[in-house]
């Protein structure tokens, strides 16, 4: 059995994770933490692996003290920055721990990702739109933070140049933010849980890719992947297409 810690565990996405690590064969929740609880060697109880869907604020620090307590970390929670990365991958380094971060653990939206990047030297135009539920405190999402990553590498290895685009004012902000040079748009919408789709143009044709999650329990087979495959590994690994093999 897989001795697995949970932190925010009563959020909307811990819970999730407690309940699917409960039901799941092969691992057990030995501790679970949320706001105001200490992480300390002691209070993980021999967990193995700890599963962090905090919030955005307060992710990395949760890290640090799992792997100051001797514990492997999945990671879900966003807003993590190139420099907040690399602070990860030396503490696992040196600890010789594994942490796994992945802005989305839904099966569609990792391949979405993937088929982005693929797609993405063969068209002239490419935005990302992420629409998520109103309660979500972060945007642009994790998710369309790394499609539009994926997409720009792509371009530019590719030796594509600037998108066409005439515009020449926009004081509202209308055109999106831009990550990498990639237009990215945020919906916040009540009855969504959290959908993209990224548009590739060219003359005369476009290609939608679109990803749905209607329910947490969408991002729980990924989840429990990721608890599975980051035992034995060292160091910092980002996304989950990097333990599926794609
Ligand atoms: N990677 C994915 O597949 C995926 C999927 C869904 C959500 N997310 C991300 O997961 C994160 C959580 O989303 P949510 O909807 O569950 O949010 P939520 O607000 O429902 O849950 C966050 C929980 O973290 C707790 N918390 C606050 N401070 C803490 C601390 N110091 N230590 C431990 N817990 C603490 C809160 O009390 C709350 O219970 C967000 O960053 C979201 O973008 C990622
Ligand atoms: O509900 C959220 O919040 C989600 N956040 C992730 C992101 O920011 O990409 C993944 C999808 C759900």
């Amino acid at each position: 059995m897989i001795r697995v810690a949970v932190t925010g565990a009563k959020g909307r996405m811990g819970s999730t994770v407690v309940q699917a690590v409960t039901d799941a064969s092969d691992m057990e929740v030995v501790a679970l933490f949320d706001a105001g609880d200490e992480i300390t060697p002691q209070s993980v109880n021999g967990a193995q692996v700890a599963v962090d869907f905090s919030i955005p604020s307060v992710t990395e620090s949760n890290v640090h003290a799992l792997l100051d307590a001797g514990v492997d970390v999945v990671v879900g929670t966003t807003g993590w920055t190139e420099e907040s990365y690399a602070r990860v991958r030396e503490h696992a380094e040196a600890a010789g721990r594994a942490v796994l971060i992945a802005p989305n653990f839904a099966m569609g939206a990792v391949l979405a990702m993937k088929f982005a990047a693929m797609a993405a030297p063969y068209f002239e135009s490419a935005e990302v739109i992420e629409m998520h539920h109103p309660a979500k405190v972060d945007a642009p999402s994790g998710t369309a933070v790394a499609t539009a990553r994926g997409i720009a590498k792509a371009r530019a290895e590719a030796g594509l140049g600037e998108m066409p685009d005439a515009t020449e004012t926009d004081e509202l902000g209308s055109r999106g933010g831009r990550v990498d040079g990639i237009p990215v748009h945020a919906v916040r919408m009540r009855g969504l849980t959290a959908s993209e789709e990224i548009l590739l143009g060219n003359v005369g044709e476009q290609l939608v890719i679109r990803t749905d999650s209607f329910d947490r329990v969408s991002f729980m087979p990924g989840v429990l992947l990721g608890v599975r495959r980051v035992i034995g590994r060292t160091g910092l690994t980002i996304g989950l297409d990097q333990v599926m093999g794609l």
